[in-house]
C-alpha cells in the first residue's frame, strides 16, 4: 500500500485580512514535510465589490499568503475556486502534478433561495494516482433554528454538483470525499452556562450528543457513510475578534462547533445489497483513510471563528504513476539554440491541438506561473511517433534561464499532465 498525506484546513475568516504568520496553521513549523496536498477551505473572504474588483485583477490576499508560505516547501496551487466569500485552494507537491488528472471545480449558490452565493458550496475533484478524490467546502446557513435548512442545502449542493466525464460525476461517486467548512451546526437545548462550564472543564462529551450534526447523522440518509473524528477541541465559534473570549456582544451566541471536517469513502456494495440501508459500512473502494489530527487553532484571533485542521493518510491499494508525457531535457541551455526538449507520449495519451508545453521558474507557485510556452503541435505524421522534439526558446521571455524549471506539459486548463 502506498500512502498519501492530505492536510485539510477550514476557516471562516470573518472578512479579515490574513494574519502575518500562518506557519502554525499550515503545520510548517512542526510537520515532517510529508504532506502531499493541502486543501484549504475558507469562508467569508472579504467580498465587498471594490475588493472583488481588485481580487479579479490580482490574486486575493488569502490565496497570495497561502502561495507565499507554501511555495518554498515545493507546493503549487493546482486549482482554486471562489464563490463570493467561499474559497477553496488545492495545493500539491510539484512533483505530483503529472499524476493529478481530470481537475474540475463546481460551485453552488444556496443563499436567497439559490440566487446568492453568500452561502453554498464550492468543490474540486481530480484523480490522484488513479484514485478519485473530491473536496467540498461549504458555508451553510447560520443560526440555531436552521438545522433542517442546512441539511436541505447540503443535499441540494450534492444534487447540483455534477462533473463532466463518465466516471465520478457526482460528489458522492468519488472514492473519497472530504466535506468541510462553516457547516454552522449548533448545540441544541443546553443553556449557555451549561455549555460554557462543559468547555471550561474540558467535558466536551456532554456537548457531543446535543450537537446538531451528530444528531442528524442518526436520521439523515445523506449523511450515511460520512465520518468525523472526535471533537476534542473547544467549540470554534463565536469569539470576540482579537481574543479567545466567547461572544460578549449583545447577540450572545452560544458556542458551537460550526467548523467541521468530515470524510466519506465510496461504498462498493456487492450486487443485490446496494439498496439495503446499513449494508454499506466497511465496504470501500479499496482506499483506506486514517485521520491523524483533528484540532482547532486557538492562537488565531482575526476572526470570530477559529480555524480547524486535520491531517489524513490515504492508503492507495495501487498507484497509477506512469506519466502520460515524459519530458527529456538532455543538456544545459547555454544559448538560444540549445533550448530544445524532447517529449514522449504514453500510447494511451490522446492528443489535442490545445496541448502546450510551459516553462517555469524553479519555485513556481501556480500552474499559471509559466514564463513562456510553445504549442505542442501535432503534425500529420506525428500520429505515428511517440517521441517528438520541440524548440522552446521562441516563447522564453526570461533572460534568467539559469533558474528555469524543467518543462511541465499542460493540457487545456483542467489537466496537468
Ligand atoms: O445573513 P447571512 O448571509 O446568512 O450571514 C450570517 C449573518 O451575518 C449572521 O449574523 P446575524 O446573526 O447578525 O444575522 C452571522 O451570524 P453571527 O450572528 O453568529 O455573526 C453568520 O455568521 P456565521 O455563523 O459565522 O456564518 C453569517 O453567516
Amino acid at each position: 500500500m502506498d500512502t498519501f498525506q492530505i492536510h485539510v484546513i477550514t476557516w471562516n475568516v470573518g472578512s479579515a485580512q490574513p494574519p502575518d504568520d500562518i506557519t502554525s496553521l499550515l503545520g510548517l513549523n512542526v510537520g515532517d514535510g510529508n504532506t502531499d496536498m493541502y486543501i484549504i477551505g475558507l469562508q467569508e473572504v472579504n467580498s465587498m465589490i471594490n475588493k472583488r474588483l481588485k481580487d479579479a485583477l490580482f490574486t486575493d490576499q488569502w490565496s497570495e499568503v497561502c502561495m507565499e508560505r507554501l511555495s518554498p516547501f515545493g507546493y503549487v496551487l493546482v486549482t482554486s475556486q471562489r464563490m463570493q466569500g467561499v474559497l477553496l485552494l488545492v495545493f500539491a507537491k510539484y512533483f505530483h502534478l503529472p499524476f493529478l488528472r481530470g481537475v474540475q471545480t463546481e460551485t453552488t449558490r444556496t443563499g436567497l433561495g439559490g440566487y446568492w452565493g453568500n452561502k453554498g458550496g464550492v468543490s474540486a475533484r481530480m484523480s490522484v494516482f488513479g484514485h478519485r478524490l473530491c473536496f467540498l467546502n461549504c458555508h451553510l446557513p447560520a443560526h440555531m433554528e436552521n438545522s433542517d435548512q442546512r441539511m436541505e442545502d447540503f443535499e441540494s449542493i450534492l444534487q447540483q454538483q455534477q462533473f463532466e466525464g463518465q466516471a465520478a460525476t457526482g460528489v458522492l461517486d468519488h472514492d473519497v470525499v472530504f466535506w468541510f467548512g462553516d457547516l454552522n451546526f449548533r448545540i441544541n437545548d443546553l443553556d449557555m452556562q451549561v455549555v460554557k462550564s462543559a468547555i471550561d472543564n474540558n467535558k466536551y462529551s456532554a456537548l457531543w450528543e446535543k450537537d446538531q450534526l451528530n444528531m442528524a447523522k442518526d436520521s439523515e440518509t445523506v449523511l450515511e457513510g460520512f465520518q468525523e473524528g472526535p471533537l476534542k477541541f473547544p467549540p470554534t465559534y463565536k469569539f470576540d475578534v482579537g481574543t479567545d473570549t466567547y461572544d460578549t456582544s449583545g447577540k450572545k451566541r452560544k458556542p458551537a462547533w460550526t467548523d467541521r471536517i468530515l470524510w466519506r469513502m465510496r461504498a462498493t456494495a456487492p450486487v443485490g445489497t446496494a439498496e439495503k440501508r446499513g449494508s454499506l459500512s466497511g465496504l470501500t473502494s479499496g482506499t483506506k483513510v486514517t485521520q491523524h489530527y483533528y484540532r482547532s487553532h486557538m492562537e488565531f484571533t482575526v476572526s470570530d471563528h477559529k480555524p480547524v485542521s486535520s491531517i489524513f493518510t490515504l492508503q492507495f491499494p495501487y498507484r497509477v504513476d506512469v506519466p502520460l508525457v515524459t519530458l527529456m531535457v538532455e543538456d544545459e541551455w547555454n544559448c538560444v539554440a540549445d533550448a530544445t526538449a524532447k517529449f514522449r507520449l504514453a500510447p494511451n495519451y490522446s492528443r489535442s491541438s490545445w496541448d502546450w508545453i510551459g516553462l517555469y521558474k524553479v519555485g513556481f507557485k501556480h500552474h499559471k506561473d509559466y514564463v513562456g510556452y510553445v504549442w505542442a503541435k501535432q503534425e500529420d505524421n506525428d500520429f505515428q511517433r511517440l517521441e517528438q522534439q520541440v524548440q522552446v526558446y521562441t516563447a522564453v521571455k526570461s533572460p534568467d534561464s539559469s533558474c528555469l524549471h524543467p518543462l511541465i506539459p499542460q493540457r487545456c486548463s483542467s489537466s496537468l499532465l
